[in-house]
């Protein structure tokens, strides 16, 4: 398989959502089941932070989690574990700066698909460079649900990036909701990425349609 497209990938983050078990309030499975029903275009498997699994239960949870999305055809992307991501042949991952160098990742990975977040100008530059195929950008607004976040920036980063011509896809991440998503889409972001609006939601399935009905409309 050669490297994912620009206009592939671009149409793929339209709606990602990313979820691990300390995530839900609710089975996994089900939130994740009705996210694909609801429209979400590609998925992260992120499970760190407080009361996260690991070893063969973590490897076993994500195998599951990897099933249901390859059999309603969403790309499955690990967050972080680049073994893991190996080891279940997952279709990429996703990195932030503290996670290693992108130019190795990519070495290992081959042509899965590379996500990387930044936050400035220099660190899009190589991401760039070493090989990401999207940039993460967040966070757009405030948010509890990563535990090291960093302040919230709008999107003004997102803005600038294609102000200056770079036309690499990019999502928007943090504090996103449907009622605030319009902002990253109308400054240029391809899509959002959203944990908790989907996976603490009373009605998974309902938020997720109300995001992508949303997202649709900035687009226009
Ligand atoms: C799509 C997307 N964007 C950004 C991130 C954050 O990655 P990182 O900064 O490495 O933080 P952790 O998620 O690893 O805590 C992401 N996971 N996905
Ligand atoms: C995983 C993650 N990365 C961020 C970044 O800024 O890079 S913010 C974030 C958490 C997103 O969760 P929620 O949609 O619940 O705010
Ligand atoms: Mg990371």
């Amino acid at each position: 398989m050669p490297r994912i497209s620009k206009e592939q990938m671009q149409s793929l983050l339209k709606l990602y959502f990313i979820m691990g078990s300390n995530n839900c309030r609710i089975e996994p499975e089900l939130v994740l089941q009705q996210a694909i029903e609801g429209g979400i275009s590609i998925f992260q498997f992120r499970e760190k932070g407080t009361d996260s699994m690991a070893g063969e239960e973590k490897y076993q949870f994500a195998k599951q989690l990897k099933s249901i999305c390859i059999s309603q055809k969403i790309p499955f992307i690990v967050n972080d574990d680049i073994e893991l991501a190996l080891a279940l042949d997952a279709d990429g991952v996703h990195i932030g700066q503290d996670d290693g160098s992108v130019k190795e990742v990519r070495k290992r990975i081959g042509d899965k698909i590379l996500g990387v977040s930044t936050h400035n100008l220099e660190e899009v530059h190589s991401a760039i460079a070493d090989g990401a195929d999207y940039l993460g950008i967040g966070p757009i607004y405030t948010t509890t649900t990563k535990e090291d976040a960093k302040k919230a920036q709008g999107t003004t980063l997102i803005k600038e990036l294609r102000r200056i011509g770079i036309e690499i896809p990019i999502v928007g991440i943090g504090g996103i909701t449907s009622e605030n998503a319009a902002p990253v889409i109308e400054n240029g972001g391809n899509g959002v990425a959203v944990i908790s609006e989907i996976s603490l939601a009373d009605h998974p399935l309902e938020n997720t349609r109300r995001l992508l009905n949303t997202i649709n409309d900035s687009f226009i």
